[in-house]
């Protein structure tokens, strides 16, 4: 799919496929160094994660394993509720492993709190998050995000993983969506 096909639902592209695969590079050449001689799991947080998770981990050097979670704290809409439910839990038992959780977006940062939080009362060696957007509403919450892809402006996104009701995520780049759509 691709912004043709989109018609007239696109509003604008904000990030194109090429600055993703540039940065991706960047950021794995990163994760590389700073996991060089460590063990590494992936965690990506389904459903939104799943390009980026497949683009990282292909762009890596490094071994690493992979693993997933559904966590909602969406309604049907673009704000987040800030109540966090697990719908799927790891398979993995992460005590004394370097977690890396990654994520296609951290907006309001609730839900990243939450998880991380979740996360390291499972005993892991570290964890760490990766993200391949974060917007500013995010950086007045106490999260650490070690990994970015892109600071954006606090616009609703889809593209790359991101949906808006379940579609636009096949799109290979982000952008948002005219106003018409939301109307529909
Ligand atoms: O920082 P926050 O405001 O908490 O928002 C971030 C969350 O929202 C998105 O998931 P979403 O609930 O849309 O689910 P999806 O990945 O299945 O689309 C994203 O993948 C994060 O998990
Ligand atoms: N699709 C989408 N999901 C989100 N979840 C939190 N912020 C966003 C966003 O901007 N777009």
């Amino acid at each position: 799919m691709d912004a043709k096909d989109m018609g007239a639902d696109l509003e604008k592209i904000l990030v194109t496929e090429d600055q993703i695969s540039a940065r991706l590079a960047e950021v794995a050449a990163e994760i590389d160094a700073d996991y060089a001689g460590r063990d590494l799991l992936l965690v990506g947080v389904l459903k939104g994660a799943v390009m980026v998770m497949a683009d990282l981990a292909r762009a890596l050097h490094h071994p690493c394993s992979m693993d997933w979670m559904a966590v909602s704290s969406y309604g049907a809409g673009t704000t987040s509720s800030g109540v966090v439910r697990i719908l799927k839990d790891l398979e993995t038992d992460i005590k004394d492993c370097n977690v890396l959780i990654v994520e296609d977006v951290i907006d309001s940062g609730l839900t990243l709190s939450w998880l991380v939080g979740n996360l390291r009362s499972r005993g892991p060696a570290s964890v760490e998050i990766c993200t391949m957007v974060r917007k500013p509403l995010a950086l007045d919450v106490d999260l650490n995000v070690r990994y970015v892809g892109f600071d954006l402006p606090n616009e609703f996104i889809v593209g790359y993983g991101l949906d808006y009701a379940e579609k636009y995520r096949n799109l290979p780049f982000i952008g948002t969506l005219a106003e018409h759509v939301y109307q529909r």
